[in-house]
């Protein structure tokens, strides 16, 4: 929770006018945050086709979007949003930072104009909670302007050292964070890191094994490490513990559609919801590391079902399921019906799922 605001204020609407803020952030699915530059002619042509093939749109106004573009890329998001039956899918966009000359222009053009459609606005190079209750105030204001009914909800990048120094505070700064996401490119160059590659490994990250002293010339095995495991790791707590939502961010090397699918599902298993995509190639990867396979929610409906009232220990194919485990297989089942909801492919796979009597 804010270190500024008492209790009971903190679900107080920042003006007058505002839509009350939300006790608690909705689990929609997320699992592409397909990201597309509005000023782009191609990328924009493609908008209609993507929409059904993604849990979120999301129109980048920041990185990416050549600074000569960046009035274009703001009218053409609002043209587009416009136009465009976005149906259960979300519309996101992500504005440019905060120290820009182009924010506060993002800001003021986009919620009267679209802001009934657009579910949450991404804010890049957070660096602390002071960030988040600038943006807080200001859409506040602009909400009670365009008499807005429901809440703009702001989602956080993690991409500076003293980002993730405050992560905990930035994910309770304000009941509109709906979640962080991590941003590798700008949080290596800020921590001096010596990758030049938009997020996923690196070749000299490793460990090595011990020498073997009967063989001491054999070749020794080296095992590449993640270089993000801390830094996902301690998003996921701090999320968690915030009750909001946990993301991956960019994979730049989009040839490489397995190291893709490799650090798009080592941040699934960490208790990561969703990633970005950068490219149409990356959608199916992401919607489908994202989604919990069909043998884990089978196992899990096995355990639901011989845990009984949820209490004690059972054996299952000769392991043991207590409470704890229980609440784990809680998770995936609960995730694979918010993802059946609106994914009717999934949903038939999951429903022919068959859990034996045990
Ligand atoms: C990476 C790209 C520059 C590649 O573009 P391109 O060379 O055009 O790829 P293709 O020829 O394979 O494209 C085939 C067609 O698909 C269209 N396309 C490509 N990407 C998209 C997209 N994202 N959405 C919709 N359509 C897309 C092309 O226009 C081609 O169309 P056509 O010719 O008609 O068949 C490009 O994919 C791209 O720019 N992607 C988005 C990059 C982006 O958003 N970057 C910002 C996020 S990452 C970041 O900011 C770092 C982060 O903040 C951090 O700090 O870590
Ligand atoms: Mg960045």
């Amino acid at each position: 929770m804010s270190g500024s605001r008492s209790a009971k204020d903190f679900f107080r609407p920042l003006a007058v006018g505002a839509p009350s803020p939300l006790t608690e952030i909705p689990a929609r699915p997320s699992r592409a945050i397909h990201f597309f530059d509005p000023s782009n002619p191609k990328m924009a042509a493609k908008v209609p086709d993507l929409v059904s093939t993604v849990d979120v749109l999301l129109g980048n106004l920041e990185d990416a979007v050549k600074a000569d573009n960046k009035l274009a890329a703001r009218e053409g998001l609002v043209q587009i949003a416009q136009d465009t039956d976005f149906g259960p899918t979300q519309l996101w966009t992500r504005i440019n930072s905060l120290d820009s000359p182009w924010v506060l222009d993002d800001l003021t053009t986009l919620v009267p104009a679209i802001g009934h459609k657009l579910d949450v606005i991404m804010v890049p190079k957070v660096q602390g909670a002071e960030d988040i209750h600038y943006v807080d105030r200001l859409l506040a204001q602009l909400e009670a302007k365009a008499d807005l009914e429901r809440p703009i909800l702001v989602h956080a990048i993690l991409e500076t050292a003293r980002g993730v120094a405050n992560v905990e505070e930035i994910c309770g700064a304000s009941p509109r964070m709906q979640g962080i996401s991590l941003g590798p490119a700008d949080l290596a160059a800020d921590r001096r890191m010596k990758t030049t590659r938009v997020g996923g490994g690196h070749p000299g990250y490793l460990v090595r094994q011990d020498p073997n002293p009967d063989q001491p010339a054999a070749v020794r095995q080296t095992y590449q490490q993640d270089l993000w495991h801390y830094t996902i790791a301690r998003m996921v707590d701090a999320c968690a513990m915030h009750g909001i939502y946990p993301y991956y961010g960019p994979f730049g090397d989009i040839a490489d559609v397995t190291a893709c699918e490799d650090q798009f599902r080592n941040a699934f298993l960490l208790g990561c919801v969703g990633t970005w995509s950068l490219h149409p190639k990356q959608i199916e990867i992401a919607n489908r590391v994202f989604s919990p396979s069909v043998e884990d929610i089978a196992h899990a409906r096995r355990v639901v079902a011989a845990m009984g009232d949820g209490t004690g220990a059972v054996m299952l194919d000769g392991k043991m399921e207590d409470d704890a485990s229980l609440k784990q297989c809680l998770v995936m089942v609960e995730l694979a019906e918010q993802l059946a909801a609106i994914d009717p492919a999934l949903k038939a796979q999951y429903d022919a799922i068959e859990v034996p009597s045990e």
